[in-house]
């Protein structure tokens, strides 16, 4: 049997946290006791949907000796919550849970979001490592120790920076993801491709049909490289006091609009709204050129993805920007392109040219 190649990113240990690697392949679940080391408990959290994967896992722990604390969540948004990281907290109590035990996050971005979070909590920070189960949670959630959970106010408004020990991207987990959230977590791929790596939206825009697909010629090629843009700004910024801004491309929008539909829709759909908008703003701004301007709603269109919200709903979104956490004070911030691969920050449009970008968006 050919042994299969298992790609290694990464990613820096700055401002005083330790480096961990991302792994990319397929079999991988057989670095986690690796990952995991010297524990004695290890609390397994996953949603409803990865019920037999959490199982296998926790079975696949106790089998080498650890203690496993199986705690199951709900599925997608309904997992980033008070209430939930609340029960979390109940089993790692009633468990015993101590500081030299370990978390693992199995699932998609918000199953992750929230395990780092009460990892980052549970008695002031214990180890975590991330199991990814989406295309989304592989390039970007798992990525970079952004941590939390939402609130009625808006969303990831509560959390912290705790990086894991490790992410485990096994491309085996993406077979039995559905469609829609396979193409959303393109959104956050497309990111990428704008903000550092053009590549990503050639290899997009040579077939896009086979892109919403795991297996498309081009899968594993498109998820390290948005791995590699993620890893590369994290590396230098881990607490985003600035060139990790540029993450955030398109997700000033996308946030209120995930407030706006009581977090139903999927991230990376509300991302790709947010990108045609801002790249609107970009280009009447005077930044960005049309080319790369409509480039934006070409590609996403072409993998499915939305380019449109609701027209009425503006002064609410706008009131929603402006908690976002780019703000300062009264002062809205976006990330806009100078051009492609060039992101920068956008202080304080005005409204009148806020608006007519969100025209371009607007049903
Ligand atoms: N921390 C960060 O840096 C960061 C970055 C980007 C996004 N996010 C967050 O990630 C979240 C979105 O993540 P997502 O798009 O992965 O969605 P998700 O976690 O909501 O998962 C989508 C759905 O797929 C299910 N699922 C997961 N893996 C599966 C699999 N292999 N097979 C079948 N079903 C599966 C989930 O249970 C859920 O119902 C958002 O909350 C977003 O804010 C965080
Ligand atoms: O890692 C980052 O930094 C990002 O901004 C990546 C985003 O894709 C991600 O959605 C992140 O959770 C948004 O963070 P927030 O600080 O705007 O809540
Ligand atoms: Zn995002």
């Amino acid at each position: 049997m050919t042994e299969q190649a298992v790609t290694r990113i990464r990613v820096g240990g700055t401002e005083g946290t330790a480096p961990y690697d991302v792994l990319v392949g397929r079999q991988l679940l057989d670095e986690l006791p690796g990952l995991i080391g010297r524990a004695q408990r290890v609390a397994v959290l996953h949603p409803e949907a990865l019920e037999g994967t959490g199982d296998a896992i926790a079975e696949d722990l106790k089998a080498q000796g650890y203690e496993v604390v199986a705690v199951q969540v709900p599925n997608a948004e309904e997992a980033k919550t008070a209430e939930v990281a609340a029960y979390c907290w109940k089993a790692l109590g009633q468990s015993g849970f101590t500081r030299t035990d370990v978390i693992v996050g199995v699932g998609g971005g918000a199953t992750t979001d929230l395990a780092g979070f009460v990892a980052a909590t549970w008695l002031r920070g214990v180890r975590w490592i991330a199991v990814p189960t989406t295309v989304l949670g592989m390039v970007d959630a798992a990525v970079g120790g952004k941590t939390g959970i939402n609130t009625a106010e808006g969303k990831n408004l509560v959390g912290a920076f705790h990086p894991p020990a490790g992410v485990l991207c096994d491309l085996a987990a993406l077979e039995s993801l559905p469609v829609h959230d396979y193409v959303s977590g393109l959104a956050e791929i497309i990111k990428a491709g704008f903000i550092a790596d053009p590549a990503i939206l050639e290899l997009i825009e040579s077939d896009p049909e086979a892109a919403r697909t795991p297996a498309g010629p081009h899968t594993a090629e498109l998820i390290e490289r948005s791995i590699r843009v993620k890893a590369d700004v994290v590396s230098g910024d881990l607490k985003e006091s600035g060139r990790r801004e540029i993450l955030n491309y398109g997700h000033t929008l996308a946030h209120a609009i995930e407030k706006n539909e009581r977090y139903k829709w999927r991230h990376g759909a509300a991302v790709s709204v947010g990108m045609v908008f801002a790249a609107e703003l970009g280009r009447l701004a005077g930044r960005l050129d049309d080319a790369t301007a409509d480039r934006h709603a070409a590609v996403l269109q072409s993998v499915g993805l939305p380019l449109t919200y609701r027209g009425d709903q503006w002064p609410r979104l706008l009131e929603t920007m402006k908690v976002d956490k780019k703000s300062r004070g009264n002062l809205l911030r976006f990330i806009v392109l100078d051009g492609l691969g060039k992101p920068n920050v956008l202080e304080g449009p005005d409204p009148a040219l806020l608006l007519a970008a969100y025209g371009e968006v607007s049903s």
